[in-house]
């Protein structure tokens, strides 16, 4: 089974992706990190994030075993990550990748942009996860305080807008439902609230699909 999880930054997303990933003990894979990798690259180099031919190469010459690190968590890799993943060979470049992860015999979970769009056009069930901007941005300023990265909240909102407005935006993979996504709206569900209401996404596609 191939669970494609896509929606906005701060939506919950790799969250409800993480808990999918035990419930039904699947591997699970950020997308997301793949991006950030390649624009810590980028960053540690002193390239420019626009320089297609470097981010390109980056992208690339990926380590893929290594993406687990809390650096490229941070607020500076997000909006980063949003720059080089409008470059389309920068995407190209990583498709394989992903494609491959998802194609285990097990199945997988995968959560990113353009999971049910380009990577997994497929997948058993598809979910695209929203919730306001303005609640996204409460999520998002209390997990970086939680970090220790002290932002005020209004920053944090006008991040999570320009990222959206980027990431919708692009040209190649914009973020954008599948046309046979199931729509979770989080903005009024805690953690456990969402992740039935997704449990129960997916139980609803595999009974539409036996
Ligand atoms: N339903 C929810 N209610 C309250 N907080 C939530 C909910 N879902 C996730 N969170 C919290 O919001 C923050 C962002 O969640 P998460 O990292 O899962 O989002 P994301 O969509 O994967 O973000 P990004 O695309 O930026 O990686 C985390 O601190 C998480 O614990
Ligand atoms: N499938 C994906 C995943 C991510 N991106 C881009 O990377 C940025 C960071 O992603 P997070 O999920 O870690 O926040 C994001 O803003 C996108 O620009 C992508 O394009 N496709």
């Amino acid at each position: 089974m191939i669970i494609a999880i896509d929606g906005p930054a701060a939506s919950g997303k790799g969250t409800l992706a993480k808990r999918l990933a035990v419930h039904y003990g699947l591997p699970h894979l950020d997308t997301g990190l793949l991006y950030r990798a390649v624009a810590r690259t980028l960053l540690d180099q002193g390239s420019p994030l626009d320089d297609e031919a470097l981010a390109v190469k980056a992208a690339q010459s990926l380590d893929l075993g290594h993406l687990d690190e809390s650096r490229l968590r941070g607020r500076e890799m997000g909006e980063a990550a949003s720059v080089v993943a409008a470059i389309p060979p920068v995407r190209a470049a990583l498709v394989a990748w992903q494609r491959q992860f998802a194609s285990r015999p097990e199945g997988a979970v995968l959560d990113g942009r353009d999971i049910g769009t380009v990577i997994c056009p497929d997948a058993t069930v598809k979910i695209f996860v929203t919730a306001s901007a303005e609640e996204r941005a409460r999520r998002r300023h209390r997990e970086l305080a939680g970090r220790g990265e002290t932002t005020p909240y209004e920053e944090v909102l006008a991040d999570i807008r320009k990222r959206d407005a980027r990431d919708s935006g692009r040209t190649t993979a914009p973020l954008v439902a599948a046309h046979d996504a199931r729509l979770l709206d989080t903005t009024n569900l805690g953690i456990e609230q969402a992740f039935q209401a997704a449990v129960a996404h997916v139980e609803a596609a595999r009974r539409e699909q036996a």
